[in-house]
């Protein structure tokens, strides 16, 4: 049993920080991923989303993976019959849950999941994060209004309490250049990139990619 708190911002002098590169749409990008060291892909079940995948692209590229890479499905506001249905035809690892789910929309799927949080000023993140008290770790990402996540804008790190009850996952607007900065500032668990490392919506840049996961790894 880890002590309390052992994912806490500032823990460990020296963390590791994971990587998750999010919006994987083929297997040449899973494999880019992989191959530069990503901790974890994210596959985008939401159909509104340029990033979207069916479960018959979902399953090509897990296939497709080499062992120990997180597979992560990503859900927004999907029915409970629509994530059953995927994970019965997909081999998806964890849940990241990125709409307005309840903590009770999240529970009961048999994997283990984590919260999307979008940062606003003037709100208590450490309560909203207490409220999901199932989750592995809390995902913070930037408030764009009507867009649910994969803004590209970053949020003001300043606001991340100190103090949060979960791993943090740090998202929104991070690149290759900034990244570094993110972890000296915020001290997350892990980082997690859709758009700063893309050629356009939906299709990776391999060299993004590369310097993406070097440069997060050159912060241990
Ligand atoms: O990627 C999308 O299109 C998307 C749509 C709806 C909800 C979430 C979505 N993506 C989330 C992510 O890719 C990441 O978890 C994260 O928010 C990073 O996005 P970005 O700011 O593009 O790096």
């Amino acid at each position: 049993m880890l002590p309390s708190g052992v994912f806490s911002r500032g823990y460990l002098p020296l963390p590791i920080v994971r990587s998750k590169i999010c919006g994987i749409t083929n297997v040449a990008d899973a494999l880019v991923a992989a191959e530069a060291g990503a901790d974890a892909i994210g596959l985008v079940f939401y159909s509104k989303s340029p990033r979207a995948v069916n479960v018959v692209q979902a399953r090509e590229i897990i296939a497709a993976l080499p062992p120990f890479v997180t597979t992560v499905g990503l859900f927004v506001n999907a029915s409970r019959c629509e994530i059953n249905e995927t994970l019965d035809a997909v081999a998806l690892d964890m849940l990241q849950f990125h709409g307005d789910e309840t903590p009770a929309d999240c529970e009961g799927f048999h994997r283990p999941w984590y919260k999307a949080l979008r940062v606003r000023a003037g709100e208590d993140i450490c309560a909203e994060v207490a409220r999901y008290a199932g989750a592995s770790a809390v995902l913070l990402d930037t408030f764009v209004e009507g867009v649910p996540g994969g803004t590209g804008e970053i949020f003001d790190w300043s606001l991340v309490p100190a103090n949060l009850p979960k791993p943090l996952i740090l998202a929104g607007g991070l690149t290759p250049q900034n990244v570094q900065q993110a972890i000296e500032r915020v001290r997350p668990f892990a980082v997690d990139v859709s758009g700063g490392v893309e050629l356009r919506k939906g299709v990776k840049d391999a060299a993004r990619v590369r310097e993406f996961v070097r440069q997060v790894r050159a912060s241990m």
